[in-house]
Protein backbone atom coordinates (compact mmCIF):
# COMPACT_ATOMS: atom_id res chain seq x y z
CA UNK A 1 0.00 0.00 0.00
CA UNK A 2 1.26 3.53 -0.61
CA UNK A 3 1.89 5.84 2.02
CA UNK A 4 1.64 9.55 2.51
CA UNK A 5 4.51 11.44 4.40
CA UNK A 6 3.62 14.24 6.38
CA UNK A 7 6.29 16.56 7.05
CA UNK A 8 5.56 18.64 10.26
CA UNK A 9 7.63 21.51 11.48
CA UNK A 10 7.37 22.97 14.88
CA UNK A 11 8.40 25.76 16.34
CA UNK A 12 9.42 25.32 19.02
CA UNK A 13 10.47 21.79 18.16
CA UNK A 14 10.55 20.55 21.67
CA UNK A 15 9.94 16.64 22.66
CA UNK A 16 7.01 17.30 24.58
CA UNK A 17 5.36 18.86 21.58
CA UNK A 18 6.05 15.99 19.10
CA UNK A 19 5.17 13.59 21.58
CA UNK A 20 1.70 15.44 22.02
CA UNK A 21 1.68 15.85 18.13
CA UNK A 22 2.48 12.05 17.53
CA UNK A 23 0.08 10.39 20.11
CA UNK A 24 -2.92 12.97 18.73
CA UNK A 25 -2.58 11.96 14.64
CA UNK A 26 -2.38 8.59 15.75
CA UNK A 27 -5.76 9.10 16.82
CA UNK A 28 -6.70 9.77 12.88
CA UNK A 29 -4.98 7.02 11.50
CA UNK A 30 -1.01 7.76 11.22
CA UNK A 31 0.87 4.40 11.64
CA UNK A 32 4.56 5.83 12.53
CA UNK A 33 6.29 8.48 13.23
CA UNK A 34 10.13 9.62 13.20
CA UNK A 35 11.83 12.75 14.76
CA UNK A 36 13.31 15.21 12.33
CA UNK A 37 15.59 18.40 12.65
CA UNK A 38 12.51 20.41 12.37
CA UNK A 39 9.64 18.51 14.21
CA UNK A 40 8.18 15.27 12.65
CA UNK A 41 7.86 13.09 9.88
CA UNK A 42 4.52 11.41 10.28
CA UNK A 43 3.08 8.45 8.12
CA UNK A 44 -0.36 7.18 7.08
CA UNK A 45 -1.79 5.24 4.84
CA UNK A 46 -2.78 6.92 1.25
CA UNK A 47 -6.58 5.98 1.85
CA UNK A 48 -6.55 7.65 5.12
CA UNK A 49 -5.15 10.66 4.20
CA UNK A 50 -6.89 13.87 5.00
CA UNK A 51 -5.88 17.19 5.27
CA UNK A 52 -8.91 18.47 6.68
CA UNK A 53 -8.73 16.19 9.53
CA UNK A 54 -4.83 17.39 10.33
CA UNK A 55 -6.21 20.90 9.84
CA UNK A 56 -8.66 20.57 12.29
CA UNK A 57 -6.38 18.65 14.73
CA UNK A 58 -3.50 21.85 14.31
CA UNK A 59 -6.22 24.46 14.91
CA UNK A 60 -7.34 22.84 17.81
CA UNK A 61 -3.92 21.82 18.92
CA UNK A 62 -3.74 22.76 23.04
CA UNK A 63 -0.18 23.13 23.12
CA UNK A 64 1.66 26.75 22.54
CA UNK A 65 3.40 25.87 19.27
CA UNK A 66 3.40 26.78 15.78
CA UNK A 67 2.95 23.73 13.17
CA UNK A 68 2.97 23.84 9.28
CA UNK A 69 2.60 21.12 6.98
CA UNK A 70 3.48 19.66 3.42
CA UNK A 71 3.32 16.12 2.19
CA UNK A 72 4.24 13.72 -0.18
CA UNK A 73 3.16 9.90 -1.38
CA UNK A 74 5.84 7.23 -1.16
CA UNK A 75 6.33 3.52 -1.23
CA UNK A 76 5.39 1.19 1.21
CA UNK A 77 8.32 0.35 4.01
CA UNK A 78 8.56 -1.19 7.04
CA UNK A 79 7.56 2.31 8.85
CA UNK A 80 8.03 0.66 12.80
CA UNK A 81 11.83 -0.48 11.92
CA UNK A 82 12.27 3.17 10.49
CA UNK A 83 10.76 4.71 13.32
CA UNK A 84 12.72 2.84 15.83
CA UNK A 85 16.32 3.16 14.26
CA UNK A 86 15.38 6.89 13.80
CA UNK A 87 13.85 7.79 16.89
CA UNK A 88 15.50 5.36 19.62
CA UNK A 89 18.82 5.29 20.48
CA UNK A 90 20.15 3.72 23.53
CA UNK A 91 20.07 5.11 26.64
CA UNK A 92 22.45 4.99 29.93
CA UNK A 93 20.81 5.48 33.78
CA UNK A 94 22.77 5.94 36.76
CA UNK A 95 25.80 4.03 34.53
CA UNK A 96 23.93 0.79 35.84
CA UNK A 97 21.79 0.13 33.51
CA UNK A 98 21.16 0.76 29.42
CA UNK A 99 18.13 0.83 27.41
CA UNK A 100 18.83 -0.62 23.79
CA UNK A 101 16.12 -2.15 20.96
CA UNK A 102 17.29 -5.42 19.98
CA UNK A 103 18.78 -4.26 16.56
CA UNK A 104 21.36 -2.50 18.69
CA UNK A 105 24.68 -3.73 19.90
CA UNK A 106 26.38 -1.31 22.38
CA UNK A 107 28.65 -2.24 24.42
CA UNK A 108 29.96 -1.46 28.35
CA UNK A 109 29.17 -3.33 31.16
CA UNK A 110 26.54 -2.25 33.19
CA UNK A 111 24.23 -4.13 36.46
CA UNK A 112 21.39 -4.29 34.54
CA UNK A 113 20.78 -4.58 30.06
CA UNK A 114 16.93 -3.96 29.37
CA UNK A 115 15.91 -4.95 25.40
CA UNK A 116 12.85 -3.18 24.23
CA UNK A 117 11.76 -3.34 21.04
CA UNK A 118 9.03 -0.45 21.55
CA UNK A 119 6.93 -0.59 18.18
CA UNK A 120 3.76 2.36 18.97
CA UNK A 121 4.15 1.33 22.53
CA UNK A 122 5.10 4.42 25.32
CA UNK A 123 8.41 3.45 27.47
CA UNK A 124 11.56 3.29 26.25
CA UNK A 125 13.18 5.28 28.94
CA UNK A 126 13.82 8.59 26.62
CA UNK A 127 10.66 10.43 28.00
CA UNK A 128 11.16 12.10 31.22
CA UNK A 129 8.94 10.43 33.59
CA UNK A 130 9.98 6.89 32.53
CA UNK A 131 13.49 8.20 33.59
CA UNK A 132 12.30 9.74 37.05
CA UNK A 133 10.62 6.09 37.94
CA UNK A 134 13.85 4.20 36.38
CA UNK A 135 15.72 6.26 38.58
CA UNK A 136 13.45 5.97 41.44
CA UNK A 137 14.01 1.95 40.94
CA UNK A 138 17.90 1.70 40.69
CA UNK A 139 17.60 3.82 44.14
CA UNK A 140 14.77 0.86 45.88
CA UNK A 141 15.62 -2.90 47.62
CA UNK A 142 13.26 -4.24 45.81
CA UNK A 143 14.70 -7.95 46.56
CA UNK A 144 11.15 -10.32 46.81
CA UNK A 145 9.30 -7.33 46.98
CA UNK A 146 5.99 -8.13 45.27
CA UNK A 147 5.23 -5.39 42.59
CA UNK A 148 2.51 -3.53 40.39
CA UNK A 149 3.07 -1.47 37.54
CA UNK A 150 0.02 0.18 35.95
CA UNK A 151 0.20 2.00 32.63
CA UNK A 152 3.15 -0.78 31.92
CA UNK A 153 3.60 0.49 27.98
CA UNK A 154 6.40 -1.40 26.54
CA UNK A 155 6.66 -2.79 30.45
CA UNK A 156 10.09 -1.08 31.17
CA UNK A 157 9.62 -0.67 34.84
CA UNK A 158 8.43 -3.84 35.48
CA UNK A 159 11.57 -5.47 33.40
CA UNK A 160 13.87 -3.30 35.34
CA UNK A 161 12.07 -3.98 38.61
CA UNK A 162 12.27 -7.49 38.24
CA UNK A 163 15.92 -7.42 37.03
CA UNK A 164 16.50 -5.75 40.36
CA UNK A 165 14.87 -8.72 42.47
CA UNK A 166 11.03 -7.81 42.57
CA UNK A 167 8.67 -11.09 42.80
CA UNK A 168 6.19 -11.40 41.45
CA UNK A 169 5.39 -8.43 39.39
CA UNK A 170 1.68 -7.65 37.37
CA UNK A 171 1.91 -5.21 34.65
CA UNK A 172 -1.20 -3.81 33.44
CA UNK A 173 -2.37 -1.40 30.45
CA UNK A 174 -5.69 -0.41 29.37
CA UNK A 175 -4.05 -0.15 25.60
CA UNK A 176 -4.29 -3.52 23.60
CA UNK A 177 -1.28 -2.41 21.55
CA UNK A 178 0.51 -1.69 24.39
CA UNK A 179 -0.18 -4.96 26.18
CA UNK A 180 0.81 -7.01 23.10
CA UNK A 181 3.82 -4.94 22.79
CA UNK A 182 4.63 -5.77 27.32
CA UNK A 183 4.40 -9.17 26.67
CA UNK A 184 6.62 -9.28 23.55
CA UNK A 185 9.19 -7.29 25.97
CA UNK A 186 9.32 -9.62 28.75
CA UNK A 187 9.75 -12.43 26.63
CA UNK A 188 11.95 -10.37 24.77
CA UNK A 189 14.69 -10.17 28.28
CA UNK A 190 13.64 -13.73 29.56
CA UNK A 191 11.78 -12.25 32.53
CA UNK A 192 9.03 -15.43 33.64
CA UNK A 193 7.59 -13.75 36.61
CA UNK A 194 5.57 -10.98 35.37
CA UNK A 195 2.16 -11.10 34.25
CA UNK A 196 0.59 -8.74 31.78
CA UNK A 197 -2.72 -7.86 31.74
CA UNK A 198 -4.78 -5.39 29.11
CA UNK A 199 -7.05 -3.67 31.21
CA UNK A 200 -6.94 -0.89 34.15
CA UNK A 201 -7.96 -0.27 37.38
CA UNK A 202 -10.62 -2.65 37.06
CA UNK A 203 -8.76 -5.58 37.56
CA UNK A 204 -7.37 -4.44 41.07
CA UNK A 205 -8.23 -6.65 44.00
CA UNK A 206 -7.14 -10.13 44.33
CA UNK A 207 -3.40 -9.61 44.69
CA UNK A 208 -1.62 -7.04 46.75
CA UNK A 209 1.84 -5.21 46.44
CA UNK A 210 4.63 -3.68 48.21
CA UNK A 211 5.44 -1.41 45.76
CA UNK A 212 3.18 0.05 42.67
CA UNK A 213 4.53 2.11 40.10
CA UNK A 214 2.03 4.37 38.00
CA UNK A 215 3.25 6.40 35.14
CA UNK A 216 0.02 7.39 33.68
CA UNK A 217 -1.34 10.99 34.28
CA UNK A 218 -3.03 13.53 36.45
CA UNK A 219 -6.47 12.35 35.85
CA UNK A 220 -6.31 9.05 35.59
CA UNK A 221 -3.75 9.09 38.90
CA UNK A 222 -6.32 11.15 40.47
CA UNK A 223 -9.44 8.92 39.79
CA UNK A 224 -7.43 5.71 40.42
CA UNK A 225 -5.33 6.39 43.89
CA UNK A 226 -8.29 5.04 45.87
CA UNK A 227 -7.64 1.75 43.92
CA UNK A 228 -4.39 1.95 43.82
CA UNK A 229 -3.80 2.54 47.84
CA UNK A 230 -6.57 -0.36 48.38
CA UNK A 231 -4.20 -3.33 47.24
CA UNK A 232 -0.71 -1.51 48.88
CA UNK A 233 0.61 -3.81 51.88
CA UNK A 234 0.83 -1.55 54.84
CA UNK A 235 4.45 0.28 54.53
CA UNK A 236 4.26 -0.14 50.79
CA UNK A 237 5.05 2.47 48.48
CA UNK A 238 3.09 4.04 45.83
CA UNK A 239 5.66 5.88 43.18
CA UNK A 240 3.65 8.08 40.80
CA UNK A 241 4.49 10.00 37.42
CA UNK A 242 3.20 11.71 34.33
CA UNK A 243 2.10 15.12 35.56
CA UNK A 244 4.04 18.53 36.23
CA UNK A 245 5.48 19.88 39.07
CA UNK A 246 2.42 22.05 39.89
CA UNK A 247 0.26 18.80 39.91
CA UNK A 248 1.81 18.01 42.80
CA UNK A 249 -0.15 19.81 45.52
CA UNK A 250 -3.92 18.19 44.38
CA UNK A 251 -1.95 14.77 44.17
CA UNK A 252 -0.22 15.06 47.18
CA UNK A 253 -4.20 16.05 49.29
CA UNK A 254 -5.46 13.00 47.22
CA UNK A 255 -2.93 10.76 48.61
CA UNK A 256 -3.63 11.95 52.28
CA UNK A 257 -7.31 11.85 51.66
CA UNK A 258 -6.84 7.78 51.58
CA UNK A 259 -4.31 7.42 54.03
CA UNK A 260 -0.88 7.77 52.50
CA UNK A 261 2.39 9.30 53.66
CA UNK A 262 3.56 11.80 50.85
CA UNK A 263 7.08 11.17 50.81
CA UNK A 264 9.38 12.75 48.07
CA UNK A 265 9.41 13.87 44.80
CA UNK A 266 11.82 14.02 42.00
CA UNK A 267 11.65 16.55 39.05
CA UNK A 268 12.89 16.66 35.43
CA UNK A 269 12.57 19.27 33.19
CA UNK A 270 9.12 19.82 35.39
CA UNK A 271 7.84 16.54 34.84
CA UNK A 272 7.76 15.06 38.17
CA UNK A 273 7.23 11.30 40.22
CA UNK A 274 6.49 11.36 43.47
CA UNK A 275 6.44 8.65 46.54
CA UNK A 276 4.17 8.21 48.97
CA UNK A 277 4.10 5.06 51.63
CA UNK A 278 1.19 3.62 53.74
C1 LIG B 1 3.08 7.53 30.05
S1 LIG B 1 2.83 5.88 29.49
C2 LIG B 1 3.93 5.02 30.61
C3 LIG B 1 4.57 3.79 30.03
C4 LIG B 1 5.64 3.15 30.90
N1 LIG B 1 5.12 2.69 32.18
C5 LIG B 1 6.76 4.14 31.18
O1 LIG B 1 6.98 4.50 32.34
O2 LIG B 1 7.43 4.57 30.22
C6 LIG B 1 1.21 5.60 30.15
C7 LIG B 1 0.60 4.26 29.78
O3 LIG B 1 -0.60 4.15 30.53
C8 LIG B 1 -1.59 3.52 29.75
N2 LIG B 1 -2.88 3.89 30.36
C9 LIG B 1 -3.61 5.00 30.14
N3 LIG B 1 -4.70 5.00 30.92
C10 LIG B 1 -4.66 3.86 31.66
C11 LIG B 1 -5.50 3.29 32.67
N4 LIG B 1 -6.61 3.89 33.09
N5 LIG B 1 -5.13 2.12 33.23
C12 LIG B 1 -4.02 1.47 32.80
N6 LIG B 1 -3.19 1.96 31.83
C13 LIG B 1 -3.50 3.14 31.29
C14 LIG B 1 -1.33 4.02 28.35
O4 LIG B 1 -1.86 3.13 27.38
C15 LIG B 1 0.20 4.12 28.32
O5 LIG B 1 0.78 2.95 27.78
Amino acid sequence: MKYVEVNLICNPDSEIITDVLAAQLSDIGFESFVKSNTGLLAYVPEPTFSTEKIDTLLQNFFLDAEIGYSFKTIEDRNWNEEWEKHYFQPIVFENKCIIHSSFHRPGGDYNYRILIDPKMAFGTGHHQTTGLILKEILSMDLQNKSVLDMGCGTAILAILASMCGADPIIAIDIDEWAYQNALENVHLNRINNISVLCGDSGLLGNDMFDVIFANINRNILLQDIPAYTKVLNPGGKLVMSGFYREDIPVIHEKCVQYGLTYRDFSEMENWVAVVCEK
